[in-house]
């Protein structure tokens, strides 16, 4: 049987008057990448931050690697994050520090390691992993945005993780850099045997890299799948959404 590494039970979540979350329930396998997508606003984010619990849902279960992590305080949430690596949007480096500083960021804080030494050559193992080797010096502000979201990628990987969430990873690169974090993302889950979830709008990068693919609407799935079965799909709901990507783009191009 396969082993489950996440499972959402009913989550419900408002912020304010506002109901955002209505139930929502899923599961991720260890070593798949899942999908989450969605219009914009249908609650995506808000799925992720409830995962790392960022957020606490006010209703349903979290279970990460079959403990309960639904309403544990932020002391015991400490071992939990450990385990689990995030790709903010955008990338979220700190714009002060070299490549190497946010590279290590985790190293120094979450894991306290203190061997510069070690430390040096975890970095750099990594950055040769997301095909960025020797920028250690580098700022932020030197890179490309590409550049920026592989290395987000290296800080949310370096300390070995089981589970990454990443949210919009290719949003704003151009086709070619899009395609290349997600041949990074999928080579990388597969090296490390990480399990994933990715938050993004770009069908072409989950088409290409999940195992599973998730639609949400307005705070609830409405169909989850296989990539195949997306693609073989006549469901209203999958048609609706894709007609929303197409004419974004179709106005996008529009001269
Ligand atoms: N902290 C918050 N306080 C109030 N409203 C919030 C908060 N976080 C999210 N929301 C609202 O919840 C709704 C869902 O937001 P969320 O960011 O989860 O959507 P999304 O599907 O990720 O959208 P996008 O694709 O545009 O990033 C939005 O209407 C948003 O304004």
């Amino acid at each position: 049987m396969e082993e489950e590494i996440l499972r959402l039970e009913g989550i419900k979540k408002s912020f304010g008057d506002k109901i955002v979350l209505k139930g929502l329930s899923l599961s991720v396998n260890k070593g798949e990448i899942a999908a989450l997508m969605g219009p914009s606003g249908c609650g995506k984010t808000t799925v992720l931050r409830s995962i790392s619990r960022l957020i606490e849902p006010d209703d349903g279960k979290i279970i990460l690697y079959g403990n309960d992590i639904t309403h544990l305080s932020e002391r015991e949430l400490i071992e939990i994050r450990k385990r689990i690596g995030i790709v903010f949007q955008g990338g979220a480096l700190f714009d002060s520090m070299t490549v190497f500083e946010n590279v290590a960021f985790p190293l120094r804080y979450c894991l306290e390691i203190k061997d510069e030494k070690r430390m040096r050559e975890m970095v750099s193992a990594m950055l040769e992993s997301v095909e960025l080797s020797g920028i250690e010096d580098l700022m932020p502000a030197d890179l490309s945005g590409g550049m920026r979201k592989r290395v987000a990628l290296a800080r949310a990987l370096v300390y070995n993780p089981s589970f990454l969430l990443l949210d919009e990873p290719t949003t704003g690169l151009d086709p070619q850099t899009a395609r290349h974090i997600d041949r990074l993302v999928a080579n990388l889950s597969r090296k490390y045997n990480v399990s994933a979830m990715t938050v993004t709008h770009d069908v072409v990068s989950a088409l290409g890299i999940a195992d599973r693919i998730f639609l949400m609407k307005e705070g609830d799935i409405v169909w989850q799948g296989t990539p195949e079965e997306w693609e073989a799909s006549n469901d209203p709901e999958v048609a609706a959404f894709l007609l929303g990507t197409k004419s974004i783009r179709q106005r996008g191009n529009a001269p």
